[in-house]
């Protein structure tokens, strides 16, 4: 992951139920950032199920100014490893609510995933960013696009929709979740505090200068 030049690192989670598409985004944004030839790479998929919690990451820069490195933090979606992903939840400053625009359930379920998170950290310590994922696929949607930005609204959080097979908004999506973070942070909103990690100050690396003779001054005797 890019370091240099970073002022910040951002702890971000990805929620969701299984096979909503978390796995496949957050790696269509970090590999998207390696300049890959192919325009559009598919998904693959056979997309084996995570695991407990995996860790990608990615440096960006703010329209402010300053880069921010990204910590992402992929969990699985599947009930039996939510006592793992849950000890997560403390630590982020960022979380990316993802539902599959195909999956009613997975969109019903986004509620109780906001709830999660914020039963372990209390309010106003994370930004939220509500994403209906899978956007390629039109013809089988069944959730709207007005019915999820009026649960985000009621949620406190934006909205937008989102496909990695389509490389539609998923720059943007972690783009927009990382000014709002950072607009948190001038506004007071979210402080940096130092046992929580979800908000890192990196502090610039000072070159150290070749270390000099020392001199004892004139000789005393
Ligand atoms: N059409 C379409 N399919 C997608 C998209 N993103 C992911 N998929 C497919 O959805 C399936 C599940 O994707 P994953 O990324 O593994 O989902 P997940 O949410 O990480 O799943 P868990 O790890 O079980 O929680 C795979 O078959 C993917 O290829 C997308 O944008 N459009």
């Amino acid at each position: 992951m890019e370091a240099k030049g970073c002022r910040y690192q951002f702890r971000v989670v990805v929620l969701g139920d299984a096979t909503v598409g978390k796995t496949s985004l957050l790696r269509r944004f970090v590999e998207g950032a390696a300049g890959t030839l192919e325009p559009e790479p598919e998904p693959e998929p056979e997309a084996a199920p995570t695991v407990g919690v995996e860790f990608y990451g990615r440096a960006l820069q703010l329209p402010a100014g300053p880069w921010v490195k990204l910590q992402l933090w992929d969990t699985a979606g599947q009930e039996r490893f939510r006592c793992m992903t849950r000890s997560f939840y403390r630590n982020v400053v960022g979380v990316l609510l993802v539902f599959d625009v195909t999956n009613r359930k997975s969109f019903e379920h986004i509620p109780d995933w906001h709830q999660e998170v914020m039963a372990t950290q209390g309010p106003d310590k994370a930004v939220f960013l509500l994403l209906g994922h899978k956007s390629d696929l039109e013809s089988t949607r069944c959730v709207s696009a007005q019915e999820a930005e009026e649960l985000a609204a009621s949620l406190g959080m934006a909205f937008m929709e989102t496909s990695a097979k389509k490389n539609c908004n998923v720059d943007q999506a972690f783009q927009t979740l990382a000014n709002a973070i950072q607009q948190a942070l001038q506004q007071g909103d979210i402080r940096l505090e130092e046992d929580w990690g979800g908000v890192r100050l990196i502090k610039p690396q000072i070159p150290r200068l070749p270390s000099r003779k020392q001199h004892a001054g004139p000789c005393q005797c």
